[in-house]
């Protein structure tokens, strides 16, 4: 399916998305009726506890689920870039078949429907995703150079050797790891050094969109930086796009632009890095901000959200957080809280939109006051900090 796009710096247009898992005991509602766009060349950072549905919403935008997941409804909308280089992609198909693949300029493929012949060309030329854990991502038995030459080789055909090998070292000294190192295996390689082979695999083909799904857990926090930091960097010359997923809100707030928190498989509250740091909305992302200790800012206490997540099989009604909210009032048990914009009074455009009754002007009469609310979030500031 094509259609058309007014905004040429619109990536993806993600549409009510739904995905399950049909597990024995019941079916496990792992995304529910999540909408998001991403622009071109900017970091979405996803964050929310482990279970939440980050990685089931990211590899559903690649198709990369499997059964038993299923995608349930809803539309992602990609829009491959406008100046792509055909020819570069006809020295493996024919100009018709090209035709087949791609919608035309300016228009959209919807990737949840795509055909497994769009699928092929979108990966890795167009989305890559770079998995959880480095350790695996890599091939043991191969060294980094000939990953990277392996991608080049089957999705650049055209490519001469000299050339591809040209690339390879592009790719090694564009990541920091210099170029004789390419001869090495993974397991010769620091955490930090894996985690950079495979970025330059991710970039091999110069894709528009990079999902990075907790790439940095396993390094510690001064090599996480250095990793971190390093992106920023080639977003910037490259100008790729980043779905950055982590249950780590304190990594978003050095990296991401805009920020969605997801909850129970719904996103809760979404907004700039700014608006998320200086203002978190949603109880739960109050709790989330505050539960790591942070990179940036004065070092917060580390304390954890009460309770735990729900199971995804039997999700609370209304609002699935009020179980854990201290915030809680009558009407979050009855109602589902959808996303609605929220514009402070001295901000001229609408950044942030959040998904809790708290700020809905519907709810306004049973709602405990704003005032209290900020009230309530400073004094469990002080009781954490005091504990
Ligand atoms: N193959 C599967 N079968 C059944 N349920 C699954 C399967 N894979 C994931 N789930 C469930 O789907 C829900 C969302 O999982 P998902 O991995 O997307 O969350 P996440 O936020 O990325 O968590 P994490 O940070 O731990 O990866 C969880 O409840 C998980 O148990």
């Amino acid at each position: 399916m094509a259609q058309d796009r007014g905004d040429t710096t619109l990536l993806l247009d993600v549409q009510r998305l739904g995905v399950e898992y049909a597990a024995e005991n019941g079916t496990v509602k792992a995304v529910n009726d999540v909408s998001f766009t991403l622009r071109r060349g900017e970091i979405l950072g996803l964050a929310g506890e482990s279970g939440s549905g980050k990685s089931t919403l990211a590899y559903a935008v690649a198709r990369l689920l499997r059964p038993p997941a299923a995608i349930t409804q809803g539309q992602a909308l990609y829009y491959p870039r406008v100046d792509l280089d055909v020819a570069r992609y006809t020295q493996k198909h024919k100009r018709q078949q090209v035709q087949e693949i791609l919608p035309e300029a300016g228009m959209a493929l919807d990737v949840l429907h795509a055909s497994d012949r769009q699928l092929q060309y979108l990966r890795w030329n167009e989305i890559a995703v770079v998995f959880q854990s480095a350790m695996n991502a890599l091939n043991p038995v191969m060294t980094i150079g000939d990953q990277i030459l392996d991608v080049l080789h089957t999705h650049r055909p055209g490519m001469d050797k000299q050339a591809r090998q040209a690339r390879v070292d592009e790719l090694l000294r564009l990541v920091g790891i210099s170029t004789d190192r390419q001869h090495s295996y993974s397991h010769e390689l620091s955490g930090g050094m894996r985690q950079r082979a495979i970025i330059a695999i991710a970039l091999a083909l110069n894709p528009e969109l990079i999902i990075l799904d907790e790439p940095t857990t396993a390094l510690d926090v001064v090599v996480q930086r250095e990793i971190l930091t390093e992106l920023l960097r080639l977003r910037k010359q490259l100008n790729f796009a980043v779905i950055f997923i982590t249950h780590d809100l304190s990594l978003l707030l050095e990296v991401a632009d805009s920020i969605a928190i997801m909850y129970a498989g719904r996103i809760v509250e979404t907004g700039s890095r700014r608006d998320i740091y200086r203002h978190p909305r949603h109880p739960y992302s109050y709790g989330l901000l505050n539960a790591f200790p942070s990179l940036v800012g004065p070092k917060r206490k580390m304390y954890s959200i009460p309770g735990s997540p729900p199971d995804l099989r039997n999700i609370p009604s209304g609002c699935a957080f009020r179980t854990r909210c201290p915030l809680a009032f009558s009407t979050c048990a009855q109602h589902l809280p959808v996303l609605l914009p929220y514009q402070e009074e001295e901000q001229a455009t609408v950044t942030a939109t959040v998904a809790c009754h708290l700020y809905n002007p519907a709810y306004r009469e049973q709602a405990p006051a704003l005032k209290e609310i900020e009230q309530a979030y400073a004094s469990a500031e002080k009781q954490r900090r005091r504990s």
